[in-house]
């Protein structure tokens, strides 16, 4: 079944309970940070919808009030078995909560507990309107949609359509930038991630997924507003900052960082998603499309470093190999 018609579904059997009135994402990791736009979205664009963004352990051990009849659970895990996001459908399913899970691979204990499963793109050559944070958005631009109409709506289709072609366009035209990058940062022993808005979410996987887990680099991802209220103070010419400046309401926030590393740190790695041609995706949809931008602009970055660093992606020392 497509989104649309899930939410139509959806609509349809809340018609008598009094219709959809919150929406719950749930996930963990990269997963998590995939629900980033969706949850914005909402968050900016819904006048009566409630939206909560959890990670999955928090939703089983702290599971909202609200959560209920009106209530509508999206989970997603790329292999469909990370324990924690298994629970939350879990949850959701015994609470008769409609649960939509966004995964990689259909045939996992997630799907267990789903009433509708989606599958989303991945790997070499993907789709970037498939992948699951398109995905994640569209259900949420389609409950808004469905429930209290969203003006957008056929803008917002547009800029699906047009993602995937800015997208590869932008990754091409960072190859050089990302080997030099790779070359600059290879002996660091942090790196900062820094961005608002509804891209902050890829500025946190960049941070806690790659640098952190597949790097082994410390890290942090820290919201352009939020830097001025603290993390500023450990800026210097030695410390290497990525920030992303992102197109639509926030970028005047990353402008702002911008203009104060520029005063007093020499190493920053610009990520302008307006001259990586996000600018062609209309002003009114196009915050939410900045994470799909930098998330799969970041992978070009990531692997020129794994290999001037000798450090594959897939090293792991603790992640499913000792209990957590
Ligand atoms: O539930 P998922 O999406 O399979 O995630 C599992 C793991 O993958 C990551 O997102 C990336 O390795 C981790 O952060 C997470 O623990």
């Amino acid at each position: 079944m497509e989104i649309k018609e899930i939410i139509e579904k959806i609509v349809s059997d809340k018609k008598d309970v009094g219709g959809i009135k919150q929406v719950y994402y749930a996930a963990c990791g990269g997963s998590y940070g995939a629900f980033y736009p969706a949850k914005t979205f909402l968050e900016t664009e819904a006048t009566e919808i409630k939206v909560g963004l959890y990670n999955s352990n928090e939703f089983v051990h702290n599971t909202p009030r609200a959560f209920g009849e009106n209530s509508v659970l999206v989970v997603a895990s790329h292999k469909g078995n990370t324990p924690e996001t298994v629970k939350a459908a879990e949850i959701g399913k015994k609470a008769g909560v409609p649960v939509i899970a966004l995964t990689w691979i259909t045939d996992s204990p997630i799907a267990e507990h789903a009433d509708y499963v989606v599958k989303y793109t991945f790997g070499e050559g993907k789709d970037i309107a498939g992948e699951k944070t398109i995905k994640a958005l569209l259900t949420a631009v389609e409950i808004l949609n469905q429930t209290e109409g969203y003006t957008h709506y056929d803008t917002f289709m547009d800029g699906v359509a047009k993602i995937d072609h800015i997208v590869k366009n932008a990754c091409k035209h960072v190859e050089k930038r990302a080997l030099t990058f790779a070359k600059n940062h290879k002996d660091d022993k942090v790196i900062y991630t820094m961005g608002s808005g509804a891209g902050f979410g890829a500025a946190y996987m960049e941070s806690i997924c790659i640098f952190m887990e597949m790097q082994w680099i410390n890290s942090a991802s820290i919201h352009s507003g939020e830097f001025f209220h603290g993390p500023f103070e450990i800026t210097d010419a030695e410390i290497p900052f990525v920030l992303q400046i992102s197109e639509g309401s926030t970028r005047a926030l990353d402008e702002r960082a911008l203009r104060f590393l520029n005063r007093y740190a020499k190493r920053v790695e610009i990520l302008d998603a307006k001259d990586l041609g996000l600018s062609t995706i209309d002003s009114s949809v196009v915050d939410y499309f900045n994470h799909s931008l930098f998330n799969n602009v970041y992978p070009v970055y990531n692997q020129a470093l794994a290999i001037e660093r000798e450090h594959p992606l897939t090293t792991r020392r603790y992640m499913w190999k000792v209990e957590y």
